[in-house]
């Protein structure tokens, strides 16, 4: 059978005809159904089952070649992989979006249409998440071995409604109606222990010998998510793990009488890939999400050993020449401790060698400085779970501890300082301390956050371990970010500079002699004012409210959080809406603040700000005063696909941080690659976006980090600027009253309070002049009309250095030491 006839020839030669059948075979045999009958779910699955004959022969070739040349390889454990859909993205780096796209129109379908049908797979919380995804896009399409590993919740982030203002949480069912990219692997199932004691017996030569017997046992089932490189035929793998019930029966249990605890500790079993923890910056705390966290450890290290010893068998020699384990934050921390249980116990190596494995194995990435996100568990929570494992840290603090002594003799304050056992009422395991003694190296995510890394948060450690404390700035893969998601913006840029461009970033740079040009500033701003009409008819159909697409489109999405200072944003546009009712006349171009942002279901004041956003809006937007120079917008629901949306029309990007407490940001690198001229202060990677871009096409305002903790040094006091600038007190005052909110006075007072009587711990007030100050220059700057799409053309051509593919290379070159294996068709 020739492979047109099975499809399975290489994609660049799959013409319109080919996929069409294609579609219309998967319709017939896949999903027992007709083009007259399908409806649009139809469509998308056919067109996906037609779209995964590709991807899976690429996956089959990529695995047999890396297999055939004992690749090393990286694997990058996240807790989190926010992927989005993968319709789209798959068909264009398999270079087939036109060719689906004529073929669908020739069956009288719209593409556009059917992607609409995918659940997103939103299988993180925000930037973290996302980061993991866009790195395992990149690492695919520079052909480079790699395998993502994490779990395969049955529920990710939650679905978000607005009843009356508030954020109301949903369950996300993403796989109700079945996953098409994702194939189950049964013949790699693992086996997890949990609870349970520890045995100490001693072998023959005295040697001492742990068992662990465990009190329950849970079968992790992994389902595969073929990745998709660019314009090449390298397919990566996703590899997720799912929780079953193991037919592991706890007779120890039962004899002692105990027959439903025996049942019980099964029943936990399916729980624990059940739903994602929703919160972005702080730890959870819980039980369930340690169980988690080892659950997908223990399965991917195992999976990895498989793998090894497959080719390699028991020589544990080449292990760290082969494979390489990169920690996503300190979720994945729990690895460290099992993979030297694996090595002494199991494999029975002798500590120093099992240690200088794993200290060769591991890397890890620090996301945040936020106290809150910093995990620690109760040693004794470890201990009920994990009893084999803290025995383990704290053979691995009590040998560190010696390393310490011996840098700071007789320094019991060091010690406590900088052990990975937190003394106090409750003993505590801080896991970003055994990070970073169980690695060979620690990043940061933006230069500044790697500075303030090695300056506050770990100093000692960067002092012990010199070296080990490095840089990778963050990065997005411009394939979903520019090409997918902004097809015209795309089309313009290749007429211009050819079509490199996705898979060479710094290409851009090529646009930046045409930026003071007339015609392509017009064919530039026509791109985008087509994207905001887009957006417009997204806000008619979601919000059932008008907007002007000549208004400026100013746009903040990101998690709720208070270092984020969605409330900043807020106050000013309380502001602006009292200059209004002050003076009608009031001279300032029409504006759309536009929010969207997900609190975490158990932060307050996070939906409390939500409420406020949107108490607010209702009323501005309904005050005929105001004359639609302002209109406020929030859409709920914020995730990748409706990113894809967003983007592409906003013309200013919100970035106002607390200095020093975004680690990065990523979406400010997306909306300047999509043209948004950046609001921000000088926090994460802001600082180097300006820096690429120049000062002036950035509106930087607000305190520096230095000033902001000279600031706290010398003590903050918010009343001061309360008392002080009068348009802060009357907008916190109006807060208290119901005139948002009529006949609930008070009800947005919380906002008020955690700035006036909670200390302001975000030196919002601090900031409030500086930031309106900036808003006025961007209200000045837009009008000028060729100014502004100068500075627009600017932040498209300067984000060269913001792909993630630079991200990868610079990991692959001071950390991973990976070589591209080229697959051959
Ligand atoms: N966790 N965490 N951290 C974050 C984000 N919230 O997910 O990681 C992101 C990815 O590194 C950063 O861009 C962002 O600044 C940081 O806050």
């Amino acid at each position: 059978m020739n492979a047109k006839a099975n499809n399975t020839q290489s994609p660049a030669k799959i013409d319109k005809s080919d996929f069409k059948a294609a579609v219309v075979k998967h319709l017939h045999c896949t999903l027992g159904t007709d083009e007259n009958k399908a409806n649009n779910h139809a469509w998308w699955k056919a067109t996906c089952a037609a779209m995964q004959e590709h991807v899976l022969e690429g996956l089959r070739k990529t695995q047999k070649t890396h297999y055939l040349n004992d690749t090393r390889a990286v694997h990058y454990f996240s807790a989190e992989f926010l992927m989005g859909r993968l319709l789209s993205n798959n068909l264009q780096n398999f270079g087939l979006f036109e060719v689906a796209s004529g073929a669908l129109k020739e069956l009288g379908v719209e593409l556009t249409d059917i992607m609409e049908q995918e659940p997103d797979m939103a299988l993180g919380n925000g930037g973290l998440g996302r980061l993991a995804a866009c790195f395992i896009d990149s690492l695919a399409t520079m052909e480079l071995p790699a395998i993502g590993y994490g779990i395969h919740y049955e529920h990710g982030l939650f679905r978000q409604e607005i009843k009356s203002g508030a954020q109301i949480e949903r369950p996300d069912s993403w796989r109700d109606y079945g996953n098409p990219w994702e194939i189950c692997r049964p013949e790699s199932i693992q086996e997890v222990s949990l609870f349970g004691y520890v045995e100490t017996k001693y072998g023959e030569n005295g040697r001492v010998l742990k068992e662990w017997h465990p009190g329950s046992i849970v079968k992790g089932v992994p389902w595969d998510i073929p990745v998709v490189g660019y314009e090449g035929k390298t397919v990566n793998v996703l590899r997720l793990w799912q929780s079953e019930a193991s037919d592991y029966f706890n007779w120890d249990v039962f004899n002692a009488g105990g027959y439903v605890d025996a049942q019980r500790e099964n029943v936990q079993a399916e729980t624990i890939s059940k739903v994602l923890y929703p919160n972005d910056e702080t730890e959870a705390g819980k039980e369930l999400r340690l169980i988690q966290q080892y659950f997908f450890c223990s399965c991917s290290l195992k999976d990895i050993i498989r793998r090894y010893k497959r080719a390699h068998g028991d020589d544990w020699s080449r292990f760290a020449d082969q494979v390489v384990i990169q920690l996503n934050d300190t979720h994945p921390a729990i690895a460290i401790p099992e993979l030297m249980r694996i090595l002494v116990d199991r494999a029975e190596l002798d500590w120093d060698q099992a240690w200088g494995i794993c200290t060769q194995v591991f890397a890890y990435t620090n996301h945040t400085l936020l106290p809150e996100a910093l995990e620690k568990w109760p040693a004794r929570m470890i201990e009920k779970i994990l009893p084999r494992h803290l025995e383990i840290i704290y053979e691995i603090n009590h040998r560190f501890m010696a390393e310490v002594d011996k840098k700071w003799p007789g320094d019991n304050a060091m010690k406590a300082k900088l052990s990975i056992i937190e003394e106090g009422h409750e003993k505590m395991v801080r896991m970003g301390h055994l990070s970073v003694i169980g690695s060979f190296a620690v990043n940061g995510v933006a230069e500044m956050h790697s500075r303030l890394v090695k300056s506050s948060l770990f100093p000692e450690f960067d002092e012990l371990y010199p070296g080990k404390l490095t840089n990778v700035t963050n990065g997005i893969t411009p394939r979903r970010w520019l090409k997918a998601c902004n097809p015209s913006l795309s089309k313009l840029i290749d007429k211009k500079i050819g079509v490199d461009w996705p898979k060479d970033l710094y290409k851009l740079e090529g646009l930046a002699k045409f930026a003071s040009n007339k015609t392509f500033q017009k064919q530039f701003m026509k791109v985008k004012l087509e994207n905001k009409e887009l957006l417009a008819e997204e806000i008619r159909q979601s919000l059932d409210l008008e907007v002007d697409v000549n208004a400026i489109f100013d746009v903040q999405i990101k998690r709720l959080h208070e270092y984020k200072r969605q409330h900043l944003n807020l106050l000013h546009i309380m502001a602006l809406y009292r200059r209004i009712l002050e003076n009608p006349d009031y001279d300032m171009h029409p504006r759309v603040f536009i929010f969207g942002a997900k609190a975490a279901p158990g932060y307050k004041l996070a939906k409390d700000i939500i409420y406020a956003i949107n108490k607010v809006a209702d009323k501005i937007n309904n005050d005929p005063r105001v004359n639609n120079k302002i209109k406020v917008v929030f859409l709920p629901n914020y995730r990748v696909s409706l990113a894809e949306k967003m983007i592409p029309a906003s013309d200013v990007s919100e970035q106002i941080s607390t200095a020093g407490k975004e680690a990065s940001g990523t979406g400010n690198m997306k909306l300047a690659l999509n043209g948004a001229v950046t609001i921000g202060t000088l926090d994460g990677a802001n600082v180097e976006i300006a820096e690429e871009v120049g000062d002036d096409n950035i509106f930087i305002f607000g305190l520096t980090v230095e000033e902001v903790n000279e600031l706290k040094a010398k003590g903050y006091n918010p009343l001061d600027y309360y008392y002080k600038d009068p348009e802060i007190k009357a907008v916190l005052d109006w807060l208290e009253t119901d005139y948002f909110t009529p006949g609930k006075p008070g009800a947005l007072v919380s906002i008020k309070q955690s700035l006036l009587d909670h200390g302001d711990p975000y030196m919002v007030l601090a900031d409030y002049r500086s930031y309106s100050d900036a808003q006025i220059a961007v209200d000045e700057a837009y009008r000028d009309k060729e100014r502004w799409a100068e500075m627009a053309i600017i932040n498209t051509a300067k984000m060269g250095k913001f792909t993630s593919d630079r991200s990868i290379k610079d990991y692959v070159d001071r950390i991973w030491k990976l070589s591209p294996c080229k697959i051959e068709n």
